[in-house]
């Protein structure tokens, strides 16, 4: 007789395959659920994890045995397991799926032996580091320390509260969360921080390392991000998993990070839409923190100046404690918004203004004085399109609706949706015309132009063109950090957190096409944007009575920069929600957005249609809103058509309820659909 044992694995396999749960095997010992196993799935081997739970095996089938225990890694906990689950059940994708595209790939790749060997590597490595002196520390501002005061009564023990720190640009958010990470670290736990771009961990990080690092009982500090190698990520995974690392910082990846003795995460920036991840389980980094520190009893702090209306909803009703940092430190006062009316520009026929004669004006000034200006324009490239004045040509990607962008510096188009790049023409292609011209402007255009307006200025540009290789982005940090620049030109990767410390001006130069967008949620994006770049401005406060930010609109009575002008986010999420609540939108309904991609239009939409069909014969799915199919925003990328149905909610548990086996169809419907390439569907979208 057999005396194996079947053990539940959740095996590496996509959604679509249809294995949506654990698998049954049989293992010769008792494996403890967590443990890393590898396990044969068709012809492959592949890695999985034991799972918590009895195995339930059919009768007839006969189980196959487990092919490897990797026992050189502890078994993942069993409150990580509850988290993948949550994960994966909420956001609709295979457990497997979640739970190993969380996980190093290295461990994929290596065996029991060399894991072993990377382990003990790192136990000797991280021994005891060096003690030194007790680090510096500033006298904490009134409102942080009240903040700080509340935050300690909230986390009393057995407690695990949810705390929105809403604390103005330059209110010193980060100092609390240093003295929240070293009541933690003091009682032993560890501290998971979470921010929303790698081009911001590197200054956190520093500060963090500043803090805990040296002293008299130095903390170990671990970074898991897209940017390092799998040799580093695995290291640093291992260090947190062991309980080496004292500190995790990361993006949106390190919220599956496994921390034994976890008792603080933090969000910073909590509203930014890069915790959404984009492609394959779409989750919400921000969501997952906020359900994993109820699961793990360890408290939460979700930072921002400009908080997403969700979680300032959640404030307003309580669920959220909300703590608020009104001053900025040393009382600085924020920059005073100046809008100018580009409809009163005179107009010189074939000029198109970029730069209206009171922001030259206002730039020139810094530069006279040495203080430095950061000018902000969400669109690289030099210009978004290349036109013929003769025949009407525009620089189209023959393979998405999109123009291709204009790059001056090595003369190509490319296209930034499916990367197709040639060189510019030489004359228009339609009709041969040697006069074609840029249309428009990017971030480029605008270091061009601002170098001819202000000559002499040292003017720098930030962006994903200029920062491509590798340490570019903190060196060109550093320039700016060291007063090297005078004016920075940049995309929203400078807007938004960065502690520039000489910044007395800020502009916007054409922030209103997302005034009119059909997205509902460009509204609050660029309000969220425009007073962080507000933000960057009079950090210093000795500067910040003279600090500024000007704001080229056509639309200057909008209320948006009504409110803007006031610095007042309350009265704007108020508006918001409002809008949003006679509306029925989030956060006073709940999507789901199902997008099917195809070769022609018509096959995604009949697929979305006879989704739609299948989705009505739920039960529950009465109380359900579901949209016909419409196009998405760019509606063909690299010659594949995209389309995508929108489904609403009252609640979040009946949508719940209807898109378990609402999925379960779809991979079935799939399949009669041979024209359709992909399916996927979005819990809680942000782009619609
Ligand atoms: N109590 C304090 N005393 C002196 N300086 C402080 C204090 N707290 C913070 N600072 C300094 O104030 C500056 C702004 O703080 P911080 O970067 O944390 O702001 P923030 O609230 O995160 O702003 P933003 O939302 O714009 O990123 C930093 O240079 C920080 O070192
Ligand atoms: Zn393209």
């Amino acid at each position: 007789m057999d005396d194996r044992l079947p053990v539940r694995v959740a095996v590496d396999a996509p959604q679509h395959s249809g294995l949506g749960g654990a698998l049954d095997y049989l293992s010769e010992r008792t494996l403890s659920p967590g443990t890393l196993v590898r396990a044969p799935l068709g012809r492959r081997e592949v890695t999985g994890i034991v799972w918590p739970g009895d195995a339930d095996p059919e009768p007839s089938v006969a189980l196959k045995p487990v092919a490897a225990v990797l026992d050189a890694v502890p078994p993942l906990s069993a409150r990580w397991c509850e988290l993948v689950d949550f994960a994966a059940s909420y956001y609709q994708r295979g457990l497997g799926e979640v739970a190993l595209s969380v996980l190093p790939p290295e461990l994929r790749k290596l065996d029991d032996d060399q894991l072993a060997q990377r382990v003990a590597r790192l136990r000797k490595a991280w021994a005891v580091p060096p003690a030194g002196p007790v680090p510096a520390r500033p006298e904490l501002t009134p409102d942080q320390a009240a903040a700080l005061a509340r935050l300690g009564e909230l986390s009393a023990p057995g407690q695990a509260p949810v705390v929105l720190l809403h604390g103005l640009t330059g209110s010193g958010k980060t100092e609390v969360y240093l003295r929240a990470a070293e009541d933690a670290l003091a009682a032993g736990r560890q501290v998971l921080v979470l921010v929303p771009e790698i081009n911001l961990t590197p200054q956190l990080e520093a500060r963090f390392a500043e803090r805990f690092g040296a002293g008299p009982a130095p903390k170990r500090i671990v970074s898991l991000h897209s940017g390092l190698t799998p040799a580093q990520r695995l290291k640093n995974w291992l260090a947190a998993h062991l309980g080496l690392a004292d500190l995790v910082l990361g993006t949106r990846m390190a919220v599956f990070a496994p921390l034994p003795r976890l008792g603080l995460i933090v969000v910073d920036e909590e509203h930014d839409p890069s915790y959404k991840q984009q492609e394959g389980a779409r989750y919400s980094a921000r969501d997952l923190a906020v359900y994993r520190g109820k699961l793990e009893g360890a408290c939460v702090v979700l930072g921002s100046a400009t908080p997403s209306l969700e979680s300032w909803q959640r404030a307003e009703q309580g669920r959220y404690e909300r703590l608020t940092l009104a001053h900025r430190v040393g009382n600085g006062a924020l920059p005073a918004v100046r809008l100018v009316d580009m409809n009163l520009l005179p107009k010189a026929p074939g000029v198109t203004t970029l730069l209206s004669p009171q922001l030259v004006g206002a730039l020139a000034r810094r530069v006279e004085r040495g203080e430095q200006s950061l000018v902000f324009l969400n669109r690289r490239g030099y210009a978004p399109v290349l036109h013929c004045g003769a025949c009407g040509w525009k620089s189209d990607c023959p393979h998405c609706s999109a123009w291709r962008v204009f790059h001056k510096v090595d003369r190509t188009l490319r296209c930034h949706h499916c990367g197709f790049t040639q060189a510019v023409p030489r004359a228009c292609p339609d009709c041969g015309n040697l006069d074609i011209a840029p249309l428009g402007r990017g971030t480029e255009r605008l270091e061009e132009q601002l170098a001819e307006a202000l000559p002499g200025a040292r003017v720098a540009r930030i962006d994903a063109d200029s920062t491509k290789t590798k340490g570019a982005l903190e060196a060109q940090l550093s320039a700016v950090h060291a007063g090297d620049v005078d004016v920075l030109v940049g995309t929203q990767m400078v807007a938004k957190g960065h502690d520039f410390r000489r910044i007395t001006l800020v502009a916007a130069v054409s922030p209103d096409n997302a005034l009119f967008s059909s997205d509902f949620r460009a509204p609050e994006r660029l309000f969220a944007l425009l007073m962080q770049a507000a933000g960057r401005a009079g950090r210093d406060a000795a500067q910040a009575d003279r600090s500024e930010m000007v704001v080229q609109t056509w639309h200057p009575t909008h209320p948006l920069y009504a409110a803007l002008q006031r610095h007042d986010f309350k009265a704007f999420a108020d508006s918001q929600l409002k809008e949003r609540s006679m509306a029925g939108l989030p956060p006073f309904s709940h999507l789901a957005l199902l997008r099917a991609e195809a070769r022609t239009a018509q096959a995604a939409r009949e697929f979305l249609q006879a989704a739609a069909t299948l989705a009505e014969q739920i039960p529950g799915a009465r109380e359900l809103l579901i949209y016909p199919p419409v196009p998405h925003h760019i509606a063909r990328v690299a010659n594949v058509e995209r389309m995508q149905m929108l489904v609403e909610s009252p609640t979040r548990g009946t949508l719940q309820r209807v898109l378990r086996p609402w999925v379960d169809e779809l991979t079935r419907l799939k399949s009669q659909h041979k024209g359709v390439m992909r399916w996927a569907l979005d819990v809680d979208p942000l782009a619609i």
